[in-house]
């Protein structure tokens, strides 16, 4: 099965479009204020709709209020909701849409016992741990962290780019890659070319004779 990629942090049509074109199976778009590729329900609504179809719209969220989310839900189509915070389980099942539960590894984490609780979740998606950085942070971490039997699909995250894309996928086998500053020229801009060499590394990653 080749490897899923997920883009993240779009925050113009052209780039999700782009996305779109290199390959990639979903967009990602931040609805946290403190990130630099925050974007509006309104921003949001223009990208998902020069989107082709047959593309997932990942909604991402940090720790953010219940009633926000529900009003985002109400403007925007998403297809799954991406919690990056520290959400219990309760509070990502409670809007009864398919969800996207982010772990950071931390180092000495146990990640087999803090991906329990969230058996419901569509995929759980590994990402570096820096303090003060919910994510986005371009950093990788330590790979031998993740654990061999997660209840739910792997999206490896974290710091991932053309240059290590296939090394992870070789080592590691993920359901699905996510990424966002590794394909960028400044954050919140995608790059169409850095993108394109990203998906060729992903099906160099899912290659055999890779
Ligand atoms: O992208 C962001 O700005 C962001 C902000 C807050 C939480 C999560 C965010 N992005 C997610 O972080 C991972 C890793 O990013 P990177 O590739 O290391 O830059 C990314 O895949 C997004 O899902």
């Amino acid at each position: 099965m080749p490897t899923r990629v997920k883009i993240c942090g779009i925050t113009r049509p052209q780039d999700g479009l782009a996305a779109a074109a290199a390959g990639a199976h979903a967009i990602g778009l931040v609805f946290h204020p403190a990130s630099p590729r925050y974007v509006t329900a309104s921003q949001a609504r223009d990208i998902v709709a020069a989107l082709p179809p047959l593309v997932s719209v990942v909604g991402l969220f940090v720790d953010a209020a219940e009633g926000e989310i529900r009003d985002l839900l109400a403007q925007v189509p998403l297809d799954l909701i991406q919690f990056h915070g520290a959400e219990p389980a309760p509070d990502c099942r409670r809007f009864g849409r398919r969800y996207l539960k982010a772990l950071h590894a931390r180092p000495g984490a146990d990640l087999a016992a803090a991906a329990a609780p969230y058996d419901d979740a569509a995929g759980l998606l590994l990402d570096a741990f820096v303090s003060g950085v919910p994510g986005g942070s371009g950093q990788t971490f330590d790979w031998a962290a993740v654990p061999a039997g997660l209840p739910r699909p792997l999206l490896l995250a974290g710091g991932l780019d053309a240059g290590n894309v296939a090394m992870a996928i070789r080592r590691l086998r993920p359901w699905a890659v996510d990424v966002s500053s590794g394909v960028e020229s400044a954050p919140g801009v995608k790059d169409a070319q850095k993108m394109g060499m990203f998906m060729q590394a992903v099906r160099e990653g899912d290659s055999p004779h890779g």
